[in-house]
């Protein structure tokens, strides 16, 4: 293939829309507010629309630099329908003719009334969570879904080349789970030979209607897989020794490689006919010239510009890498180094962020003229000499700002030792739990948030608008407490929670209540399908100015006799879900937000408060993608936990949570966290997880979720039992807790209602049967 690929790209950019046109879209279609053909008009102004922005800001219309990398609800299931990727639970949603139409998308993402939707789970190392396609052995596959033809045709009518987008083989398998009626150990990527025909069939058809360039997503080559190394290069060769090397009609072939290097993969891909190469040289590392020895005339795309956070560019740092890599390859062409649709839009939007911070930040917008910029290089050195001038007095302006490195803080976290991160004896805690609570066997709980409804949104929306005041507000926010706590009363739950209706967000709301951070209005970043978070921006020393959690959990207690559970996020998850300041290491950062919490929970206890949960959902989010920096991280992200809690009296229990599956790989690190109760997600994947918690011999108080909140559906009272029974079986009933999945936030009442109430009464039963003499 001959085709030059453009100077300048990006690998993706945010879907949701600027003022988030597309999740209120997409909502109101399933409300029934509108109709498909509604939908697929604003979805495609959506398309339109981006295409043009992208073009105003410098990138080539004309040639293939713009990426078609929208998606409804998630790339991956995008992916999965394309090919007809469908278990055969949901044989039955093709259409007459064969294939997967929106209806079927939806019912995959949010499952039916029957059956429980894909499972759900992170993506990378990112807040962004993808749909995991299930496929057997017999899993028929085909070209289900045109909507990747469809858009293209779309753009040139518009007048865009646009280069088309799907998820590459090799990692379109890998992120697959075996379905339900694979045989044990069955494992996707033994499809691989029925796949790539299909790959073929589409780059075909992606010919003939004109496309010259397509994009193949293969991020797993990042990160190290539970299968062996080899097997993984054995797969990437003989994929595109079919996909480039023996199929003659297709469009050039970019393969990209987001969020972090390909280590001893990238000798092999670059040895394959492959026409470009995108690799993450933000995150990864630059290759050597013996790395990149084979390569020959594919264009190395090197993604500089970092897709995942928001700080301004140091052109200097990536300009030096560019010439670095340009002396080595024949073709170089610049990048970010993943898809934007981890940071929002536009700076432009947030006028009201203090100005000096503004000047710090570049968002999707920048980020394109970044990378714009830096392309300039490529052939002309010297071409941004200015340009990289100005952006070394950013940086040294936020190295002096007032804020950034504050004595106080840094003098408290320097005088930490051992003790300060260590609670004693489980044993002594658990007795001492026992008697100050009291709680019978199988005690009842939720993880936290009570569905946020629209009267509640809307209450917060006239505060921040000075509609309503601070008084008014406030009370507001009490009546929903009370009606949570009554409710909970009323269902028979044993340790209450006040639902957390004053927070926008888990991490948000405590941002906006610590020193060292600040929000913004407009920045959304989806986090899946609809549901969207506009993460704070973490750029200064951290410390809290007074209680923040206190009045509110103060408030609940006082309505009842039961225990209420005070309700706080963990330091990791702040960060994860936060864009972190890159001039500190992330540990001592977690430190500081640690000690902050701990401040928090001291002050809790001394409110009268006996349980305690520290929420800590995105430990598995920031694991690194590589066994060989994990140790490390597990190691400061537990410590900042335990700094947060361990100065907690024996009596006060301690919670914390998690979501987002796959806890066999940190299971060490989860029973490090020395909480006393641990919920966790377990509904949607079955109660796997209490195998990991058996052979790790887990001995502390656990939660696995008996229900899945990610979606509409009620689980009966009888599936809440089985997933109990399950769990008796493999983790001693002494130790066991029921819970939802997660928290009840997303959910409206009505389901949430008789949900929890099938979810007391199967505990009730599961109760009873463990009390009842063996006949
Ligand atoms: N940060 C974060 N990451 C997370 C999670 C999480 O809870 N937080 N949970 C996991 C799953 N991810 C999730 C991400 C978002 C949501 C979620 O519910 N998001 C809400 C927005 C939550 C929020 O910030 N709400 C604000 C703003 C609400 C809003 O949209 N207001 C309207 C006005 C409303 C009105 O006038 O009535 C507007 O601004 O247009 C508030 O309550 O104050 C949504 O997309 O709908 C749930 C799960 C993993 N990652
Ligand atoms: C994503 S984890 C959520 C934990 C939080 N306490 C809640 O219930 O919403
Ligand atoms: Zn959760």
């Amino acid at each position: 293939m001959s085709t030059e690929f453009p100077k300048a790209t990006i690998v993706g950019y945010p879907r949701i829309g600027r003022r988030r046109e597309l999740k209120k879209a997409v909502e109101a279609y399933w409300a029934g507010r509108i109709t498909a053909a509604e939908l697929e008009a604003t979805a495609r102004e959506l398309r339109t629309t981006t295409y043009g922005r992208l073009s105003a800001l410098g990138l080539d219309a004309g040639n293939y630099s713009i990426p078609a990398s929208f998606s409804l609800y998630d790339q991956v299931l995008d992916t999965a329908v394309t090919f007809g990727a469908v278990s055969d639970r949901f044989k039955d949603l093709y259409d007459a003719e064969g294939s997967l139409g929106l209806d079927a998308y939806f019912t995959l993402a949010r499952g039916d009334k029957e059956r429980q939707p894909l499972e759900m789970t992170k993506w990378f190392d990112t807040n962004y969570h993808y749909l995991v396609p299930e496929i057997g052995p017999d899993t028929a596959l085909s070209l289900a879904n045109d909507w990747i033809l469809r858009d293209v045709a779309e753009a040139a009518e518009a007048g865009y080349s646009v280069r088309p987008t799907l998820i590459g083989p090799v990692t379109f398998l890998l992120l697959s789970k075996a379905a339900d009626e694979a045989p044990a150990g069955f494992n996707p990527l033994t499809r691989l030979e029925d796949i790539l025909p299909l790959y073929v069939e589409l780059l075909g058809k992606l010919a003939d209607a004109g496309v010259k360039w397509v994009q193949l997503e293969e991020p797993s080559l990042v990160a190290d897989q539970a299968i062996d190394e080899a097997e993984v290069a054995a797969a990437v060769e003989r994929s595109y020794a079919v996909l480039a090397t023996e199929t003659s009609k297709r469009p050039a072939i970019l393969v990209t490689t987001q969020y972090g290097s390909l280590g001893s993969l990238l000798p092999v891909l670059a040895g394959t006919e492959i026409d470009a190469l995108h690799i993450d040289a933000f995150k990864g590392s630059v290759p050597t010239a013996s790395e990149l020895a084979k390569l020959g005339n594919t264009t190395l795309v090197a993604g500089v510009v970092d897709g995942h956070n928001i700080w301004k560019a140091d052109l200097g740092v990536a300009a030096q890498k560019l010439t670095e890599l340009e002396a080595t390859v024949g073709s170089l062409a610049v990048s970010t180094s993943t898809s934007l649709q981890h940071v929002p839009h536009d700076v432009e939007d947030e006028q009201q962020l203090d100005a000096q911070l503004r000047s710090w930040l570049a968002f999707a917008e920048q980020k394109v003229v970044e990378v714009v910029t830096l392309s300039k290089l490529i052939g002309n050195p010297g071409a941004i000499d200015a340009e990289i001038t100005s952006a070394a007095e950013v940086l040294s302006s936020r190295a002096g700002a007032a804020g950034v490195n504050r004595k106080e803080v840094r003098d408290r976290a320097a005088a930490l030792s051992s003790s300060d991160f260590s609670r004693g004896d489980y044993n002594a805690r658990l007795a001492a739990q026992d008697e100050a609570l009291g709680l019978p066997a199988l005690p009842t709980t939720t993880i936290g948030s009570f569905p946020q409804t629209a009267e509640v949104r809307s209450a917060r929306a006239r505060a921040n608008k000075g509609d309503l005041t601070a008084e008014q507000y406030e009370q507001l926010m009490k009546d929903e407490i009370k009606r949570v706590i009554d409710l909970q009363e009323d269902l028979g739950f044993d340790v209450l929670v006040h639902g957390e209706p004053e927070r926008n967000d888990m991490v948000q709301y405590f941002a906006e209540n610590l020193d060292g951070f600040d929000v913004t209005v407009h920045g959304w970043v989806q986090s899946y399908g609809s549901r969207c978070t506009r993460p704070s921006i973490l750029w200064g020393d951290v410390s809290r100015p007074a209680p923040i959690t206190v009045p509110w959990a103060q408030f609940a207690q006082s309505l009842t006799e039961k225990p209420v559970k005070g309700m706080l996020t963990g330091p990791v998850t702040i960060l994860a879900w936060s864009f972190v300041r890159d001039d500190l290491p992330l540990g001592e950062t977690a430190n500081q937000v640690a000690l902050a919490l701990r401040d928090e929970v001291s002050d809790l206890e001394a409110a009268g408060i006996k349980v305690i949960q520290v929420d800590e959902p995105a430990l598995r989010e920031l694991l690194p993608l590589r066994k060989a920096d994990q140790p490390e991280y597990l190691v400061w992200s537990v410590d900042s936990f335990k700094l947060s809690t361990a100065s907690a009296a024996p009596s006060t229990q301690i919670h914390t949570h998690l979501c987002y599956s796959e806890f066999g790989a940190i299971i060490d690190a989860i029973d490090g966290l020395d909480a006393d109760v641990t919920s966790i997600e377990a509904a949607r994947s079955r109660m796997e997880v209490v195998h990991d918690l058996e052979s790790h011999g887990f001995k502390r108080g656990v939660g696995p979720g008996v229900y899945d909140i990610h979606s509409p559906r009620v689980p009966g009272q009888d599936e809440v039992s089985e997933l109990l029974e399950k769990a008796v079986q493999h983790v001693p009933a002494r130790q066991l807790w029921v819970n939802p999945d997660c928290g009840l936030k997303t959910r409206g009442y009505a389901e949430t209602e008789e949900s929890l109430r099938n979810l007391v009464n199967a505990t009730v039963a599961v109760r009873a049967q463990l009390e009842a003499p063996v006949s």
